[in-house]
């Protein structure tokens, strides 16, 4: 009998896609784009790189699975649009039940690689780091100038383009303070309505919202007061979803916003000990928290929350408690940014809200009226006390070899009185971008492969401080924590 040879192994059925990535099987979104892997998360987001069918042009879908944060970058970075230092949005989209999709410009590195990249090869060039400051300042000045304050600013959230762009980005936690002037919504680059007719998209622009009414099968405006305050600007969100009850859409959001809040969120606000514990529930490395007072009556109206940012790049008044801060906020982190940039090592890298207060008390000495007059009035100025700190070490302990100009201007960023903070213009006419080493052309500047190529090796780098080194009183260094009956005392040896 002649041998029969063995059947063809079976066919392997193609991989399903992964259950948990809905965003490959969301109809409206695949019918756009061709979606690949995910390149990036974060607190509240998964990020993907994508190519637009129509032309092939590359592309990052973020995923954004928190209703507020959305929200927020949505609205910020459409009053921003047009601005060379701030992530392009392309489009989003958002329907009942799902996340927001943002369709954001692809931009392959940022800042952080920067600093480890420089680290690596022992330094970056004083003309690179200009130009890298010149275009952060550039991208702050657009948001400040448009009344957007980001609250998160840090390397990570600064991206590069292949050809060195650099651009503001994660605008999750940004506010917009007070009327930005107007911006046209413009209804035929507003995602398509999806096929079923229970779905909303709004799109937001100062002075009007355009929400499509899928019942209705139209767009419709509704007035948006923006405002310094942000009772009215919940006034508006509440005016939509009561319009729109029926459909519950942002009122289930804003009721899942409202059930998941912490209202003590703000754990040097209460000064408990537990909070300390409960510092950074969301991730040792990016605070990232709900606006407790967004949603809290009328006494709140007006207040922010403290608890924006990521710990080593928060202004003290946040440290303290303050809820009634602005955009000096931004230029705090702006100022430890630059120290980092300088020195390739993060300037408080605290591990705790209560470290990082310390460390920046035993640079900058002890806060109060002096140098900072009203700074008493603090929320938890007098929750907390801090032992005198007779010798501070002053900023140029951390700038160590670098030009009497570099540390001015730091220390222009970096100093308590918010009011005393350069602005982002201010500086674009420093006096260190008119010196030599000039800033050099785009063109000239080191940009990282991939941001996605962490060194988890690099020593006491950024990504080093990540785990484990959070709400741990041990790891304070030198400062003596002790519990008093309304907050802490922390002396120093
Ligand atoms: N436009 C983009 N192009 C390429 N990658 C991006 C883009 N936007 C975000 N990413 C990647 O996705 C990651 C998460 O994005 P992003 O920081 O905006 O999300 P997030 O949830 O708001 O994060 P965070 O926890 O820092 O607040 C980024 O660190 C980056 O690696």
């Amino acid at each position: 009998m002649e041998p029969t040879s063995p059947p063809p192994p079976p066919q392997l059925p193609a991989p399903p896609p992964p259950k948990s990535w809905s965003i490959y099987t969301r109809p409206e979104i695949i019918a756009k784009y061709r979606i690949h892997e995910r390149v990036g998360s974060g607190a509240y987001s998964d990020v993907y790189k994508a190519h637009r069918l129509s032309d092939d042009l590359l592309v990052a879908l973020k995923e954004v699975h928190d209703y507020q944060s959305a929200f927020r970058e949505i609205e910020a970075l459409r009053v921003l649009q047009n601005c060379p230092n701030v992530v392009v949005l392309h489009e989003y989209f958002w329907g009942e039940d799902e996340d927001a999709v943002l369709v954001l410009e692809f931009l392959r590195t940022d800042l952080a690689a920067v600093v480890r990249d420089g680290k690596k090869k022992g330094g970056i060039r004083g003309g690179e780091v200009k130009r890298w400051m010149m275009q952060i300042l550039s991208g702050l000045d657009a948001c400040h100038r448009n009344m957007v304050v980001h609250r998160d600013l840090k390397p990570g959230n600064l991206l590069i383009s292949h050809d060195g762009i650099l651009k503001l980005a994660d605008f999750g936690q940004a506010r917009i303070l007070m009327e930005a002037g107007s911006i046209a919504v413009d209804e035929k680059n507003t995602p398509p309505p999806p096929p079923s007719g229970e779905q909303l998209y709004i799109h937001h622009g100062a002075p009007t919202t355009a929400v499509f009414n899928f019942e209705r099968g139209n767009w419709g405006r509704k007035k948006h007061h923006r405002s310094s305050t942000l009772g009215e600007e919940e006034d508006s969100l509440a005016e939509m979803t009561s319009e729109y009850k029926s459909r519950d859409f942002l009122d289930e959001m804003e009721k899942e916003t409202t059930n998941t809040r912490d209202g003590n969120v703000s754990g040097i606000a209460t000064g408990t000990a537990s909070e300390f514990g409960d510092d950074d529930f969301r991730s040792p490395y990016s605070y990232v928290v709900d606006d407790v007072d967004d949603y809290d009556d009328r006494p709140q109206e007006g207040c922010f929350t403290s608890c924006v940012g990521t710990r080593w790049f928060r202004a003290p008044e946040l440290l303290y408690g303050s809820t009634d801060y602005g955009m000096e906020v931004d230029l705090w982190a702006l100022g430890c940014i630059f120290a980092e940039l300088l020195t390739l090592e993060p300037l408080f890298p605290g591990g705790s809200d209560i470290d990082q207060l310390g460390r920046i008390i035993s640079v900058l000495g002890n806060l109060n009226e002096e140098v900072w007059p009203g700074c008493v009035n603090l929320p938890d100025y007098k929750t907390m006390s801090f032992g005198k700190v007779e010798n501070p070490a002053g900023l140029e302990s951390c700038l160590k070899n670098r030009s009497s100009e570099e540390v001015s201007l730091v220390r222009k960023l970096v100093c308590y009185d918010p009011s005393s903070r350069a602005t982002a213009m201010e500086l674009l006419h420093d006096v260190y971008f008119s010196m030599e080493p000039f800033p050099v052309p785009l063109w000239e500047l080191h940009v990282p492969r991939s941001n996605s190529e962490h060194d988890v090796d690099s020593p006491g780098g950024w990504y080093d401080h990540k785990d484990g080194f959070d709400s741990d009183f041990d790891d304070f260094g030198p400062m003596h924590v002790t519990e008093t009956g309304s907050g802490f005392s922390i002396r120093f040896p």
